[in-house]
């Protein structure tokens, strides 16, 4: 099965028997599988991560996470139902204060201060995952914003859970892991699936072609965001311009 965006069915046809959320999960099984064997992911799971790529991931997710939290507002302002309206701005509280909060403790621990992470250049791939969020929650239809906020819980909830599976207690990123696999994560992931299932149910066949391609694009920059904390990604200009 192929998971490139290609590969999206006209008018979301691959669909049709299926929930969306099933049909996503399908049309990224082989990129989930690489998100499950990336070299960061296996490091992150056996302990063995090194410290600095941990710390990089943590800096860049930081500020990853204050552009998702308003994407994730902008979803509250825009949704029709009120209940829906409550998750997302429950959502965006969440990404600021409680994962910040795991950040803030593991760059206290890192030794790393304000200033040394404030002298760490957002890196182009979280630039880029960051831009297409903001620009989805302002540009596009809300189902498509629905959809690409999604791979964000799901994929996550997905690796913490199989982290879970392999870590001990005395697990170096224990904090990560258990933020990642908690039922009460869970239970908000099955709430943004659901969310997004009724509104594929409810929308147009090109408006639900749209969410698929948002879901897959945001769920290939997933991978990118591992693969580009591994290789501390910087930009290729920095000697020009930093
Ligand atoms: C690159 C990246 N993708 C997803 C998450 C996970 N995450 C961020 S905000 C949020 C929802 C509200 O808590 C979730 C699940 C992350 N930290 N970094």
């Amino acid at each position: 099965m192929t998971s490139s965006i290609a590969a999206i069915a006209p008018n979301g046809d691959a669909g049709a028997q299926g929930t969306f959320c099933d049909d996503m999960w399908q049309r990224t099984a082989d990129l989930m599988g690489a998100i499950h064997d990336h070299p960061f992911n296996t490091a992150l799971g056996d302990g063995t991560l090194e410290r600095d790529r941990f710390a990089f991931y943590i800096v860049q997710d930081g500020r990853y996470l204050e552009a998702f939290s308003k994407a994730l507002a902008t979803a509250s302002t825009r949704a029709a139902d009120p209940a829906d309206a409550a998750f997302y701005a429950q959502s965006a509280h969440t990404a600021l204060a409680a994962e910040r909060m795991l950040h803030a403790g593991y760059i206290e621990e890192f030794g790393l201060g304000a200033e040394d992470a404030a002298g760490i250049a957002t890196s182009p791939t979280c630039l880029a995952y960051a831009s297409f969020l903001q620009a989805t929650a302002l540009t596009a239809p809300y189902p498509v914003l629905a959809a690409a906020v999604l791979p964000c819980f799901w994929i996550y909830q997905d690796v913490g859970t199989a982290l879970l599976q392999k870590a001990g207690p005395e697990h170096p990123y224990q904090k990560w892991i258990s933020t990642y696999s908690d039922p009460a994560f869970a239970a908000s992931v099955e709430q943004a699936k659901s969310i997004t299932d009724r509104l594929a149910t409810t929308t147009d066949p090109a408006t639900r072609e749209a969410m698929g391609e948002a879901y897959c694009r945001a769920a290939a920059y997933e991978w990118m965001f591992w693969d580009s904390a591994w290789h501390r990604e910087s930009w290729p200009t920095a000697r020009w311009l930093s």
